[in-house]
Order: structure tokens, then C-alpha cells, then sequence
């Protein structure tokens, strides 16, 4: 679904990317992690083609991205939908509108069969009817990322990317957000690509996990091939406190 082979991008002198491969099989869940600013949303944004890459070759649905005209890289876009990080929507626009924003650009559809996709797209991520007409500053944290997956679902994509979905959700917001995902997978059959640093999504959702360092991917595997690992960085990942409080829980209970 998506092959990076190679990938380079940097700001200037500085290198973020530098030799990156990574493989995101059709159907599968992937979750990308890696310390604070070491690339993951770079990475995101040069697969989206939204930062320049100095070398390397990226293909999405088994097509190079950079080879494309103009009209075909549009045609792709309608095939995947991005929730960026912290939701992103437009304050301006109502939770209708900002769903309605990518059917807007992409499609010619009347307002009024617009306004029953939007009722769909509401009712797909769990937000009642009356959460349409709502500004996102009138929604809590939990229903302003509802509104951007549902924004992201809006043109019924086959590949979804995800920046860090259940940050800033408290646990059970941050739960019911992953078995969404999971569900959503399941009767979308939806392919997605998802940043982050939720330990529990990676337990949960995530069939196959890619670690970055040092601009590279340094792991990739099942969560079972992580917790193997002897990278210094995996280890101290998914084997400390953090770590050891999900695995097991009893080892919190006071004595
Ligand atoms: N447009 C840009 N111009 C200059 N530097 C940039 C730009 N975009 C990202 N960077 C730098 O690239 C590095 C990687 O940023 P990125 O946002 O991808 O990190 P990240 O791994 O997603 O981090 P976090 O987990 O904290 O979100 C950072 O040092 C950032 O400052």
C-alpha cells in the first residue's frame, strides 16, 4: 500500500530522514513510533507530498508519487484521508462544514446529499446529530477528534493516516478512540498509518509497528519483535516503567 525506499528529507543542513525504507502492507494497522522530533510527522507529510524529499522513492497504492501528473496525484488524495495532529479542523466552520470541506474540493455533490454524508460520517465515529451544527471550540477533546476522523472518512478512503489520534485524551476517551479505530478498520477494511506515542494503541490496534531513530527506521514487526529487540531506544521504550504498568497492571495494585 505504501513502499518508502531511501527517503532523505531535511530542513536546510540539517538532516531529519536519512535513508528511510518502510513498508505498510494493504489492510493492515501500523503504528510509527520514535522519540519526540526525530521525523514521524515528516515522514507522514512527505508520503502526503507536503515536504520535499531530497532523495528517495515513495510510492502509495503501488504508483511513485513523483511520477504523477498533477491530475493523478489528486485522484490519489481522494484515496486516502489524513487526521493530523490535534484534529486540525477549521475554527471557523461548523463540524458539518469541516466534514463537508474535502467533499467541497473533490466532489461535485448537491448541499443536500452533502448534509446526509455528513449525517453518515457523524453517526460512523459516535457523535450525536446535534454535534453538525457545533464550532470545534464548542466541543470537548475527545468529540473534536471524532470530527476530525470523521472529516479524514470523508471521501470513504482506503488508507487512513493518523497523528498521535489519542493524545491529550484521558484513558478511557483515549480507549474508546482505539476501539473505534478498530472497528472502523474492520468494516472499512481500511489500511492505516498511525504515529504515535500511546502504548496502549500500540497493545491494542496496531498489527505491525516501525520504530525511528537516527533517521531511519530501526525495527520493524509484530509488537512481539519489538518487545524482543535489544535496541537500547526499543528497550527503554517498551520495557520501562511506562511499559511494565501496561503489561502488568498487578505490578501497580499496592502490596
Ligand atoms: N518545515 C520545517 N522546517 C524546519 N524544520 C522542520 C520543519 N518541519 C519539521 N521540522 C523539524 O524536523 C524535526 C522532526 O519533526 P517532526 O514534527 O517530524 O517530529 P516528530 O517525530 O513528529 O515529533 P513529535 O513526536 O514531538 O510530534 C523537528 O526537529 C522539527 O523541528
Amino acid at each position: 500500500m505504501i513502499s518508502v525506499r531511501g527517503l532523505e528529507v531535511g530542513f536546510g543542513a540539517r538532516k531529519i530522514l536519512k535513508g528511510l525504507d518502510l513498508d505498510v502492507a494493504p489492510g493492515e494497522v501500523l503504528g510509527f513510533v520514535g522519540g519526540s522530533g526525530q521525523g514521524k510527522s515528516v515522514l507522514t507529510r512527505a508520503i502526503l507530498g507536503l515536504n520535499a524529499k531530497q532523495a528517495g522513492v515513495i510510492e502509495v497504492f503501488g504508483e511513485d508519487i513523483d511520477k504523477m501528473a498533477p491530475a493523478s496525484h489528486r485522484a490519489l488524495e481522494r484515496r486516502w484521508g489524513v487526521m493530523f495532529q490535534g484534529g486540525a479542523l477549521f475554527s471557523s466552520l461548523t463540524v458539518k462544514q469541516n466534514i463537508q470541506a474535502p467533499m467541497r474540493e473533490y466532489l461535485k455533490l448537491s448541499q443536500k446529499l452533502m448534509d446526509e454524508l455528513a449525517g453518515l460520517k457523524l453517526k460512523l465515529v459516535g457523535l450525536p446529530p446535534d454535534a453538525a451544527d457545533k464550532f470545534p471550540s464548542q466541543l470537548s477533546g475527545g468529540m473534536v477528534k471524532r470530527a476530525a476522523l470523521a472529516r479524514a472518512l470523508a471521501l470513504d478512503p482506503e488508507l487512513l493516516f493518523l497523528d498521535e489520534p489519542t493524545s491529550g485524551l484521558d484513558p478511557i476517551g483515549a480507549a474508546d478512540f482505539d476501539d473505534l479505530i478498530a472497528t472502523l478498520r474492520k468494516t472499512l477494511g481500511l489500511t492505516v498509518f498511525m504515529v504515535t506515542h500511546d502504548l496502549d494503541s500500540l497493545y491494542s490496534i496496531c498489527d505491525t509497528i516501525a520504530a525511528l531513530a537516527d533517521g531511519k527506521v530501526i525495527a520493524h514487526g509484530p509488537l512481539e519483535a519489538m518487545l524482543a529487540s535489544d535496541h537500547p531506544w526499543l528497550r527503554a521504550y517498551f520495557h520501562g516503567k511506562r511499559a511494565r504498568a501496561i503489561r502488568s497492571p498487578n505490578e501497580m495494585a499496592p502490596a
